[in-house]
């Protein structure tokens, strides 16, 4: 067995995560092991943000993000706020500078303990996201679910946030679709060469809005912060809202603020459960802390 390796379970929002510190080591975290630890009931999560050494010069780790079917993500916003909370408890530092696939990330702990992370820009060309085909408005793209003449969603925005989202906009209550139904046929949809995270959204006013997300590679969840991100910017991008707006999703509320120079900035909460050590190989773990579950 390899020397383990320690994690933190967390949360933010209720998007399980586990914090995997691999600083210092010349191992990955498997897709394997990954894997183990989702079928875990104890262990279960959504993502793994796994912290290794910085590669690029100015930033203080490289973090790589494995969903819970064991395939990577380029960015996880509710992850990333966790990893930053575990770090600022380590080490009393307030700021920090991540490299992730989706790019460079800087964050910032505040004195209530809330986070925001610069998400950086939103990509909307259908290369970028990307889409399969060309669509010169990826405001509004032909797609939908249901009977042609009685579709149930249609028409969403679609956006990167590093990863790909498509937003279906509804008038009514998000939490009336059947959203574990076409959520993975929406995934895995052909026009998604990368497949898609796949979200409901209803806007309630021009500085709020409220979505439920299904997530690639992980299914529903209580929150998906690059999702919210990729909403608030679908919605004022197309005039339904301002550009700093209060998402409400089913795991509790997330402020997003598309400023100006185009970076996106989420802030919310981030909570601590547990301790423990596992083997990055085979997800073999164990109890390191009393806690939560
Ligand atoms: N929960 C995350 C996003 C997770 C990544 C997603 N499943 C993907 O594969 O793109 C968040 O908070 O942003």
């Amino acid at each position: 067995m390899a020397e383990l390796a320690r994690f933190a379970k967390m949360n933010g929002l209720g998007n399980a995560i586990i914090v995997a510190d691999m600083r210092g080591r010349s191992d990955r975290v498997t897709p394997d092991a990954a894997r183990a630890l989702a079928a875990d009931q104890v262990t279960t999560f959504d993502q793994i943000m796994a912290i290794y050494d910085p590669v690029v010069g100015g930033t203080d780790n490289y973090i790589e993000i494995l969903n819970c079917d064991g395939t990577q993500a380029q960015a996880c916003g509710n992850g990333t706020r966790c990893v930053v909370q575990a770090l600022a408890a380590e080490t009393g530092r307030k700021t920090f500078t991540f490299e992730t696939k989706a790019g460079i990330l800087t964050a910032e702990e505040h004195e209530d303990g809330r986070i925001s992370v610069d998400m950086g820009k939103p990509r909307f060309g259908w290369k970028e996201i990307p889409l399969a085909e060309e669509f010169a408005d990826t405001s509004r793209i032909e797609l939908q679910v249901g009977p042609i003449d009685a579709p149930i969603v249609h028409s969403p925005s679609v956006a990167s946030m590093g990863n790909p989202h498509a937003i279906f906009w509804v008038d009514g209550d998000v939490n009336e679709y059947e959203l574990d139904r076409f959520g993975p046929l929406l995934e895995n949809h052909p026009i998604f060469p990368e497949k898609a995270n796949i979200t409901i959204a209803q806007v309630t006013s021009p500085e709020t809005l409220t979505m439920r997300t299904w997530e690639r590679g992980a299914g529903l969840t209580l929150a998906c912060g690059s999702a919210a991100c990729a909403t608030a910017v679908s919605a004022a991008r197309t005039g339904r809202t301002g550009r700093r707006v209060t998402v409400t999703l089913p795991g509790g509320d997330l402020e997003i603020y598309w400023r100006e120079d185009d970076h996106v900035i989420m802030t919310g909460p981030a909570e601590w459960e547990f301790a423990g050590r596992f083997d990055p190989l085979t997800g073999d773990w164990q109890r390191e802390t009393e806690g939560v579950a």
